[in-house]
């Protein structure tokens, strides 16, 4: 999906987004963040075209959106906000059974495909495909949106703010479930939040926007937290950015040194696993080195400084 320059003045005159170019990769995660205010809801619903651009184009494939029918449009985006929106008087099965439903597929089928969503977003539909949402925890309520977003298979699903409403501990358990869902399918996604650690954790690749739109850095976040391209980027990924960069980065063999003669009280770490929760064991542990293990064993041993080096080392 390729964003040509579009922008977007309010009636009031609130230029919200003045010429962003964006190119989003299919099949990846682009996440858009900045601070409040400076637009990304707006270009996300300039996406699906619940906000009309007021200049520039979107292309989904060689289909400009800005040309087709909004709702036949919609049915192709799948769209999932902050409290999810679900119908409040419809069950959970009827809820995310929306678009199937318009799109007049056969009772049975749309039956199939609800069942198959539930269970991919774990939630077994014997127990919750009749229960109103008002029976669900925040959590669940939030699967079950993701799993209505999904259910004609859209080519592009957006999320603004998807996991902000519920506690950190929920947030950070439907984060890594959406990374292990989002590894089996690969969809081209344009997800919206100010949390800088949920963009590191969930981006391929993040952008970074100012005021009015303005694209500020288009990178993965390891280059992102590594390389800022500005003042304005290095002041938004904070000082603790070093710290950030170790969750992505991995233990490679490379960084490996010889295993001490005594492993005995050293914390074990897995190779390619983050450095961030190699250190977090050496530090629990109370130990200066970790063993880095593999499926056959131990393969080599890491020393603390190696780990906080790898928070300060150039961006290839
Ligand atoms: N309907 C509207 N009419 C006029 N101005 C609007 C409208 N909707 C949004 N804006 C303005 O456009 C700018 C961008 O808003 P937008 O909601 O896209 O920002 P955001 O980056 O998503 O913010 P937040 O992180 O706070 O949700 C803001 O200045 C906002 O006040």
């Amino acid at each position: 999906m390729t964003l040509e320059g579009i922008g977007k003045r309010y009636p009031d005159g609130t230029e919200a987004v003045r010429d962003l170019s964006l190119e989003v990769r299919a099949g990846e995660l682009t996440v858009l963040i900045g601070p409040s205010g400076c637009g990304k809801s707006t270009v996300l619903r300039m996406i699906n075209r619940l906000v009309e651009p007021t200049s520039g184009r979107i292309l989904l494939g060689d289909d400009d959106v800005t040309r087709v029918d909004p709702v036949r449009l919609r049915r192709r985006i799948g769209y999932v906000i902050q409290n999810v929106g679900l119908f409040p008087h419809q069950t959970v099965r009827a809820n995310v059974g929306t678009v199937p439903r318009l799109l007049g597929w056969s009772k049975e089928r749309s039956s199939r495909r609800v069942d198959e969503l539930l269970e991919l977003v774990g939630l077994d539909p014997a127990q919750f495909g009749r229960r109103y949402p008002h029976e669900l925890s925040g959590g669940q309520r939030q699967r079950v949106g993701v799993a209505r977003a999904l259910a004609a298979d859209p080519v592009v699903l957006l999320m603004d703010e998807p996991f902000s409403a519920v506690d950190p501990i929920v947030r950070t358990r439907l984060q890594e479930e959406f990374l292990r869902l989002q590894a089996e399918m690969r969809k081209t996604i344009v997800l919206v939040t100010h949390d800088l650690d949920e963009a590191v954790r969930l981006g391929d690749r993040i952008a970074v926007l100012s005021e009015g739109g303005k694209l500020e850095q288009y990178d993965p976040p390891a280059r992102l937290l590594g390389a800022p391209a500005s003042d304005f980027v290095r002041e938004f990924v904070g000082a603790d950015r070093g710290i950030r960069r170790l969750a992505v980065t991995p233990v490679t063999r490379e960084t490996l040194q010889p295993l001490p003669a005594d492993l005995s009280g050293l914390p074990r770490v897995r190779l390619g696993g983050s450095a961030y929760d190699a250190l977090a064991a050496l530090l629990g542990a109370s130990a200066d080195r970790a063993v880095v293990v593999d499926d056959d064993g131990p393969v080599g041993a890491l020393t603390r400084q190696q780990l906080l080096d790898l928070g300060q080392q150039p961006v290839p």
